[in-house]
């Protein structure tokens, strides 16, 4: 990652939490670049569906700084039922290379996560196994495949033995980077990356034993420019399956590479997600395979105080929100709006109001994205103005209150029942008590609201944004 774009985002951050908000959103559009998207921009193609899915990913990494805990139950479906099934405790069970011990022990890893428990001994083992391995952003995935792929290679032997492809530039040079940090006391094991940029001398072989890459480049690298020799590949790795997938390009590159692979190879393939198209795709890339999936925590609205506002504009919405402030503590909230020109707007007239407020929206960069997040966890703003793109993967344990300043729809206008669970789940977590507050404006809106409660099967309460002794009542 180029540390300018690191300062960039920093200097914006600087400045969104105060009141220049709106003179802020103007610089952000005219910096964003490759990365930004609108999420009002109506149907989307292949490509901008994968684009979100590519940013969002490279998010969840560069926010989520640690293991992302969990005792959610993993799932084991073996390929040989009857062997034995093993999991680890502790890295030393592993019988690591010592300098790939230290190394993650360097990382500051104590002992394997969840999924690395049961994937570790099963991509270790010999002879080597085929896995498919499915669990949440920053579980531990990428770190369990580096450990898998700095295991196999043979230092001596000068050429490329490991073969990882990401779905787009960004995603493997984070992976890269996981690949040196661990195996920083192993030396002799080298990286090269196969990216857009990366020109080598036609005719050359490549000497480093581990090479990760996009498909389009790893495909040319393998059959125009001849750089590896795909025959003496033994681990394949495929990460961001589901990422991977929303282009139809990287999927018939990615099928071709692993064409291109000796029988014996190690097969391996990651998603966050496991939708039956990713699963198809899985299947595909991966014969015989072991299966690993970490159960989804169930989110509920058991926790949870719904309500609801009656009011005629946003301006009255405002007036609704500030009458809420003012009669409750809220320790942190999120608020979501369907547009960003609505997020900028409410974001600016909560800063007039004297609230310090982090304006999160798609067009923004990546990284500026992150440091705003991280900003916000750090509880140095405590309301965050966010649309949609922005809500999947942040995870803020102090979020007391979710205010849907408008309610979730999808394209057609229809309530979006999944998007209103994430948003409000994440208010009432971890047996806390959360407050969730739906401003309604119109008939349509009303409509939204009743079936997102018949959907539910829950009632949402109506709460009168006017009467400062009934809103105190609602956060006993
Ligand atoms: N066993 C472990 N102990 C402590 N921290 C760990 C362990 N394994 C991974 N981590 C750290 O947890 C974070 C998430 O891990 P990792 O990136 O491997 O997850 P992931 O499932 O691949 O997520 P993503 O798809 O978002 O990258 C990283 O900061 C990583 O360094």
């Amino acid at each position: 990652m180029a540390t300018d774009s690191w300062a960039l985002a920093v200097d914006v951050q600087e400045s969104l939490g105060t009141l220049q908000i709106k003179e802020n959103e103007e610089k952000l559009k005219a910096e964003a670049n490759g990365t930004a998207k609108t999420e009002e921009d109506g149907d989307k193609t292949d490509e901008e569906e994968k684009e979100d899915r590519a940013a969002q990913s490279l998010l969840n990494k560069l926010i989520h700084s640690n293991l992302v805990n969990t005792t959610n139950q993993v799932e084991v479906l073996q390929r040989d039922p009857n062997s034995p099934l093993y999991s680890v405790k502790s890295f030393e069970e592993l019988r690591l290379k010592p300098q790939l011990l230290k190394g993650v022990y360097a990382m500051g890893f104590n002992r394997p996560s969840r999924i690395q428990e049961n994937a570790l001994p099963m991509m270790l083992a010999e002879p080597p196994q085929n896995l498919i391995a499915q669990s949440q952003s920053g579980t531990g995935k990428t770190a369990a495949f580096v450990l898998a792929m700095l295991s196999r290679v043979d230092p001596a032997n000068n050429w490329p033995q490991c073969l990882c492809v990401s779905p787009t530039y960004e995603l493997a040079l984070q992976t890269g980077k996981v690949i040196e940090q661990m195996g920083k006391h192993y030396p002799e094991v080298k990286l090269e990356y196969a990216i857009r940029g990366n020109k080598l001398e036609r005719g050359m072989k490549i000497q480093e034993q581990i090479v990760i890459g996009t498909p389009g480049t790893v495909l040319d690298w393998c059959v125009k420019l001849k750089f590896i020799d795909p025959k003496k590949i033994k681990v394949f790795v495929l990460d961001e399956a589901d990422v991977m997938i929303a282009t139809q390009g990287h999927q018939d590159q990615s099928i071709r590479i692993q064409r291109m692979l000796p029988k014996d190879c190690q097969m391996l393939l990651f998603s966050a997600t496991f939708e039956d198209s990713v699963w198809k795709f899985a299947q595909r890339i991966v014969p015989d395979p072991n299966i690993i999936k970490l159960k989804r925590e169930e989110e509920t609205l058991d926790t949870i105080k719904q309500y609801y506002v009656l009011c005629s504009n946003k301006e009255e919405k405002f007036l609704a929100l500030c009458n809420i402030y003012g009669a409750i503590t809220i320790a942190q909230a999120m608020i979501f709006c369907h547009t960003r020109k609505t997020a900028a707007w409410l974001a600016g007239e909560l800063s007039r109001e004297g609230h310090q407020v982090a304006l999160l929206s798609g067009e923004m960069m990546v990284e500026q994205r992150a440091a705003v997040i991280d900003r916000f966890r750090e509880g140095k703003e405590k309301v965050l103005v966010t649309t949609n793109v922005c809500a999947r993967g942040i995870d803020v344990e102090q979020v007391s209150v979710v205010i849907n300043f408008d309610l979730p729809v999808d394209k057609d206008g229809n309530p979006d029942n999944e998007t209103y669970l994430h948003r409000i789940g994440r208010t009432g977590r971890f047996g806390k008590r959360g407050l969730a507050i739906n401003m309604v404006d119109s008939k349509q809106s009303m409509n939204i609201l009743n079936r997102i409660q018949e959907h539910f099967n829950k009632k949402i309460e109506r709460l009168d944004a006017d009467d400062l002794d009934e809103i105190e009542k609602i956060n006993n």
